[in-house]
């Protein structure tokens, strides 16, 4: 997902504040920067960069430099830096098109793995290897290689189209190499090589249900030049490519057929299968559950829902059912606010770890007490000299001056508060620091223990200081932080990405609005919503109601998204998705339709309650995780209802709550309420009268 983009002047300042905000603010994974890396007086972007970043990546700007030498000699002149700043990666590139595209070749096949890395997805790094051919010690990237060195020079393109119909990415990503040895005699039967190489580079885009035209131009030898076009048409990519191809001696020939060849082709994918894509070009085009006509057909659509209204509670256990706690990681104690526990936290060692004074005062051997005594030393302790408490024995008639929290020197019992004493005998000898004091009177009679904290009195060794599944507040940090638990093992917190779907949406920056527009306040409601519940959202922006991208939108939302997925794609990957819009009666409502297409199953697909009735959740298995995907209504209040009543509950259940459901208290109305024959939801202030345990509930009016 490009997340934010911006134009900063050659200013050293704004770059960094720029650089800066992205990464700390935004936490973006990957800040890309063109211009401003050359000789010229003005370009100061690897200054700013260098002030930013926190670990330099050096090897990425010499594997840019060497590829890029190779094209011109001026790339020399690039001063660009590349370097870590927490999670995010901030890459100079130059400010040419060309340059800066050739630049991001270089580094695009490791990115994925780079930022896995920085996102501490290590498993998904051991799971990317893991899919990696491990065909003897070869790695891919040593394939890659070889195909490179030992077949001739030739470029393949790939192509992609995101199945919404329109140019999700020209990848010319790298030169491949396709080689001339296999070419067969025979036209039409070319067999790509090395299919398995392009099948593992291109899965490795992390594209699916897309179409790819692999085309490459040989240049050969003894069979003459042979051009290829393989077409991957599939809803996944490890299909078999189709492939096309010309054979002649006569490269003139072969060339203008090749070139009539690709360019057909591209005409074909580009006016066939983009346009038909407007209408996912799936194995079964979208229809209705029920009438199983295809959903475009307006006069055809449902009259009556086909889906039952499902009742308050049966659409609350059907969430708790579905969202089941996600997996358990290690954080950080200072990142863990506001996870669940995965895990009893013990004490490793007694709390306080030495018996403690409670105050300012004498430690005495409380039967001396109450007496004048012989003060032989003090806890004060400064940075030079700290006489220390241990080493000091008191014994009968002997006090030890000490200060709240200092341990008890051996001998003392109980600690005198200096209130309760009076000075007898001083000596100006400075160098006794902390011995100025030679006698004290003590006014009052101490019992034994009185004004000290024994061994362990706040938390023993082995005890349970924080049980398993409590949510981690500021208090449970502080108690972390005292037993020295500084990894603990909490469950993971969900991501949500969030879009609003609707043609008549326009984005709230949007000055003068179209006919029939509205601007979107649904996404940002939700967002925040989410936040404020301290869940992190990905926006995906607004979806008309097209049902092509709406399926490209859920499938990307839904799906761990590649750097190359198409529109609303993003590097990182959601556990639920939230959509409003689109799932009522109307003609344009495709949600549910497109829901089940893409394999979801609907838990419901309407509540009765108010507001909310046309609530759909559902559930999709992606990988080894259950999606939960709600699609609420459009109507704002409805969304921001249905949010706090379903999606909240079901991502504090993922995320470990024992207790994920909303928390009910009871208020006096303070007027009339007319309510629907649903169960109603209505929006109130609460307000405490003095006295009154019971808060007033105060409608906000129309609701
Ligand atoms: N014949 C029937 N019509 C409707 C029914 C019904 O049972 N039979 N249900 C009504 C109820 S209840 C609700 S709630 C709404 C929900 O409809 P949708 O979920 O399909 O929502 P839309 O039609 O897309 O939009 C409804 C309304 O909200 C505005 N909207 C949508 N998205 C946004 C946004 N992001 N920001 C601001 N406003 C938004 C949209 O323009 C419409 O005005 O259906 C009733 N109809
Ligand atoms: O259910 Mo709708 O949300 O009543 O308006
Ligand atoms: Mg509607």
């Amino acid at each position: 997902v490009i997340k934010v983009y911006k134009i900063v002047p050659d200013e050293k300042t704004e770059i960094k504040s720029t650089l800066k905000d992205w990464s700390d603010r935004l936490n973006l994974n990957l800040i890309l920067t063109t211009g401003g890396t050359g000789f010229a007086e003005r370009d100061v972007t690897p200054e700013a960069t260098r002030m930013v970043i926190e670990k330099e990546a050096n090897a990425m700007m010499v594997a840019i430099a060497v590829a890029s030498l190779k094209f011109s000699p001026n790339a020399m002149l690039s001063r660009a830096v590349c370097g870590i700043r927490g999670s995010t990666l901030i890459i100079n590139l130059p400010g040419s098109v060309k340059a800066s595209s050739e630049c991001l070749r270089v580094v695009l096949p490791s990115l994925p793995h780079a930022l896995s890395l920085l996102k501490g997805e290590v498993k998904r790094i051991s799971k990317d290897h893991m899919e990696l051919p491990q065909d003897g010690a070869a790695t891919y990237a040593t394939r890659i290689e070889a195909a490179n060195q030992s077949l001739p020079m030739n470029d393949v393109h790939v192509v992609s189209y995101n199945l919404s119909g329109f140019l999700a990415h020209f990848h010319s990503c790298r030169t491949l190499n396709v080689g001339t040895k296999y070419c067969d005699k025979y036209p039409g039967s070319l067999k790509m090589p090395n299919t398995s190489i392009l099948y593992h580079y291109v899965h490795n885009l992390n594209v699916t249900n897309s179409i790819f035209c692999v085309y490459g131009w040989e240049a050969s030898g003894n069979t003459g030049n042979c051009s290829k076009v393989g077409c991957f048409l599939s809803s996944q990519v490890r299909a078999k490519p189709y492939i096309l191809g010309i054979h002649s001696t006569n490269p003139l020939l072969e060339f203008l057929f090749s070139l009539i060849l690709r360019i057909s082709i591209f005409l074909v994918i580009e006016h066939y299968i983009g346009a038909a894509c407007s209408y996912p070009r799936t194995p079964t085009p979208l229809k209705h559950p029920t009438t199983g006509t295809p959903i475009y057909k307006v006069a055809r659509r449902h009259r009556t829902s086909p889906y039952p209204l499902a009742s308050m509670d049966e659409a609350f256990s059907s969430i708790l059912r579905n969202a089941v706690p996600l997996p358990i990681i290690s954080k950080h104690y200072s990142d863990a606010m506001d996870h669940v526990l995965a895990e009893d936290i013990r004490a490793k060692s007694p709390i306080p770890p030495f018996p403690a004074s409670i105050m300012d005062g004498y430690a005495v051997i409380a039967s001396d007490t109450p007496c004048d005594l012989n003060v032989v030393g003090s806890s004060v302790c400064d940075r030079d000299n700290c006489n220390h408490s241990s080493g000091v024995t008191v014994e009968k008639g002997q006090a030890f001056r000490i200060t709240t929290g200092a341990p008890l020197p051996v001998g003392a019992n109980a600690v005198v508060p200096v209130e309760d004493t009076l000075l007898l005998k001083e000596t100006d000898n400075v160098s006794w620091l902390g011995r100025e004091e030679l006698e004290v009177r003590i006014l009052k009679l101490v019992r034994a223990g009185e004004s000290v904290r024994p061994i362990g009195c706040d938390i023993k060794t082995g005890e349970v200081v924080i049980k398993s599944s409590t949510k981690i507040g500021p208090s449970e940090c502080g108690i972390l932080a005292s037993v020295g638990a500084t990894t603990v093992k909490v469950h993971q917190k969900p991501t949500v990405a969030v879009f609003s779907t609707g043609s008549e949406l326009a984005s709230p920056e949007t000055e003068s609005l179209g006919p029939g527009e509205i601007r979107d306040s649904n996404r940002i409601l939700l967002i925040t919503t989410l936040q404020s519940n301290n869940f992190k959202t990905l926006d995906f922006g607004i979806v008309p109601d097209k049902p092509g991208e709406l399926k490209a939108a859920l499938l990307s939302a839904c799906e761990k998204g590649g750097l190359f997925v198409g529109v609303g794609g993003g590097l990182d990957f959601s556990d639920v998705v939230v959509t409003t819009g689109g799932v009522s009666m109307g003609e344009k409502d495709f949600l549910k339709e497109i829901l089940v297409n893409i394999g979801a199953k609907i838990e419901f697909g309407r509540v009765f309650m108010k507001p909310g009735k046309p609530s759909t959740f559902a559930t999709l298995q992606s990988g080894d995780r259950k999606k939960c995907i709600f699609a609420l209504p459009g109507n704002p209040v409805s969304a921001v209802v249905t949010c706090n009543l379903f999606v909240l509950p079901a991502l504090r259940k993922l995320s470990g709550f024992l207790e994920p459901r909303p928390t009910i208290l009871s208020a006096k109305l303070s007027s009339e309420v007319r309510l629907d024959a649903r169960p109603e939801y209505q929006r109130v202030q609460l307000r405490w009268e003095p006295q009154e345990p019971i808060p007033w509930a105060q409608s906000t009016g129309r609701q």
